[in-house]
Parts: C-alpha cells; structure tokens; sequence
C-alpha cells in the first residue's frame, strides 16, 4: 500500500540544510546540532570563496549564515536568489541594508523566508525583551558587551539592537537624554552612542557572550545581564528558526518574531 504524504503513517523527508561560514566558531557547531537533531540533514557547507549560486539545485531548503559583517548581506541576496530560506546569525546589519533584503524578497514573489537574529541564546531573546520593557521607567540607561577577544566586531551585534529598542521605548515615551555631566578627557571614555544610549565593549579572554542593561533611577537600580557560557546556547534557538522559517515569509529580525512571548 502506498503511503500518501500528509496521512498518519507518511514518513517525512528530513529537511536539508546548507551552512554559510562552515568552517567557524559559529558554523561548525550548527554543523554538528544539525547533524544530531533526527529531522534534519546537513547539506553543503560553504566557506569563504564558494558560490552561493551552487545552492540552488543542490536539494537544500534553507541556509544558515554565520560568516562576517562584510559578507553576509551579499550572501543572503544570493540565497534569496538561488530560492532558499535563510537563517542569518551574523551582525553588521543596518536599517538601510535590512531595508535592502525586505525590498528583494517582496520583488522576488516567491514567498521566501529570511530571519535575521542578533542573538540566538533564549537568556539574550529574553534579556532583549526585559529591557525592552524596563526602558520607560529610568532615568538612565547603559548597556555593556562583553565578549571573547577574537570576536571581529564591536559593539556586540544584540548591545546594537538592546540599545536601538531602548531608545525607541524611551523616544515614545517622552524621556530627556540619560543624565550626564561628564566632560571626557579620553575619546571613547563613555563608550559609543547608539541612537543616544551609551554602549560599552569589553574584550577578555575566557569569554564567550554576556551582555548587562543597566538602568538607574535615584537611590535604585535594575540590572538585566545574560550569559552564554557556551556556544552550545544558541543552538536551540538556531534549529527553532531553521524548522520554521519557511512559515514566516518575508523579513523578519529578531528570534522573538518566532516566539509568543506574549
Ligand atoms: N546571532 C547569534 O546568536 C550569534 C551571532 N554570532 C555572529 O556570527 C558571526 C560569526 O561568528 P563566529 O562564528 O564567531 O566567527 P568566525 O570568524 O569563527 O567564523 C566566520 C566564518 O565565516 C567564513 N566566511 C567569511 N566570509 C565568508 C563568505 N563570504 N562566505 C562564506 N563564509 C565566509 C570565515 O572563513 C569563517 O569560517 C559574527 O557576526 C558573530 O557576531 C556569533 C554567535 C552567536
Ligand atoms: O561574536 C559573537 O561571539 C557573538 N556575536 C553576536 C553579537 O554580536 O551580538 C551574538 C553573541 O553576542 C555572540
């Protein structure tokens, strides 16, 4: 008896998946978490120097890009072209170069998904959200990264978009500029300004990812901080997104657009 699709008894193809950046930090250990997780099958792995394009008929439904800044825009410009969805972990992105991969999936028509996430790391969705929340009720506002001293950029790709939201909640809410006498004697003392909120990176070995918000009122304070100890965090938020980017046509940026936090 034939076992029809869609029935109790059919048998789903595990769903294959190329990797962008294979050969790094990030890269190999998606190899490795797709690898183990039974629904899925690891298909091609690019590196720096291989042709996106390849992508296109070689059976892989979805990408997953964890490359560098400089490259990752293109990449995922290819994928949509090549008719894949993507999963996209890598910083650098911009409102203008975000703008630029809404406008390619809307012209392509055919109904691909990109999501576009600073972190993976549930603690990180999560912190990101906190503060979020927390950011209309203080006077001041300042986020410190702290990383591994090979990561390639700074300030943190989640410090960009921590910091963007909080500016946001505050803007809506009428809030005046944090509170800030100090004159610098040194460039770069108060750290960089994110649309108006201070952000601080710490560079240490023996890191991996941890990010604190601190917020302050008089006589009190509110720290959010999140810790990935390992990269094995951002694995389940990393296969969460592969299973459902095809649902979710278009852009969308940030883990927490697949997730009912309510
Ligand atoms: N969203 C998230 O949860 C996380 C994001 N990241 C981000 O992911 C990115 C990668 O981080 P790591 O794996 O630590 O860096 P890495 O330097 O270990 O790996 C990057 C890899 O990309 C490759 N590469 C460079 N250009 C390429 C191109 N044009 N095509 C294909 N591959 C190319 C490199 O050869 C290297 O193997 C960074 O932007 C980092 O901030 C890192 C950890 C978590
Ligand atoms: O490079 C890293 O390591 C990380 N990059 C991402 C970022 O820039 O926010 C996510 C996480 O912090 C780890």
């Amino acid at each position: 008896m034939a076992i029809m699709p869609n029935t109790p008894n059919a048998v789903a193809e595990p769903m294959m998946i190329a990797v962008l950046g294979a050969a790094g930090r990030m890269g190999s250990t998606v190899c490795d978490a797709i690898e183990s997780a039974g629904d899925l099958v690891l298909g091609p792995r690019l590196d720096v120097g291989d042709d996106v394009a390849t992508l296109a008929d070689s059976g892989a439904a979805v990408a997953v890009d964890f490359t560098v800044p400089s490259a990752t825009e293109a990449n995922v410009h290819a994928l949509i072209d090549a008719g894949l969805h993507a999963v996209v972990g890598t910083t650098g992105w911009t409102e203008e170069s975000l703008g630029r991969v809404r406008t390619h999936l809307a012209d392509d028509g055919r109904g691909l998904g990109v999501l576009i996430a600073p972190n993976f790391a549930l603690s990180a969705v999560l912190a990101m959200r906190f503060a979020a929340q927390a950011a209309r009720y203080f006077e001041s506002a300042e986020v410190i990264e702290l990383h591994h001293p090979n990561k390639v950029d700074a300030p943190s790709g989640t410090a960009v978009h921590t910091a963007r939201a909080i500016a946001a909640v505050r803007a809506q809410a009428g809030l005046a500029a944090g509170p800030d006498a100090t004159e610098t004697t040194l460039d770069g003392a108060r750290g960089a300004v994110v649309d108006g909120v201070h952000v601080h990176a710490v560079r240490l070995r023996g890191l991996v990812a941890h990010e604190e918000v601190l917020f302050g009122n008089p006589g009190e304070q509110l720290t959010i901080r999140t810790d990935s100890f390992e990269r094995s965090s951002f694995m389940p938020g990393v296969l969460l997104a592969v299973r459902a980017v095809a649902e979710h046509p278009g852009l969308t940026v940030g883990l927490d657009g697949y997730l009912d936090l309510g």
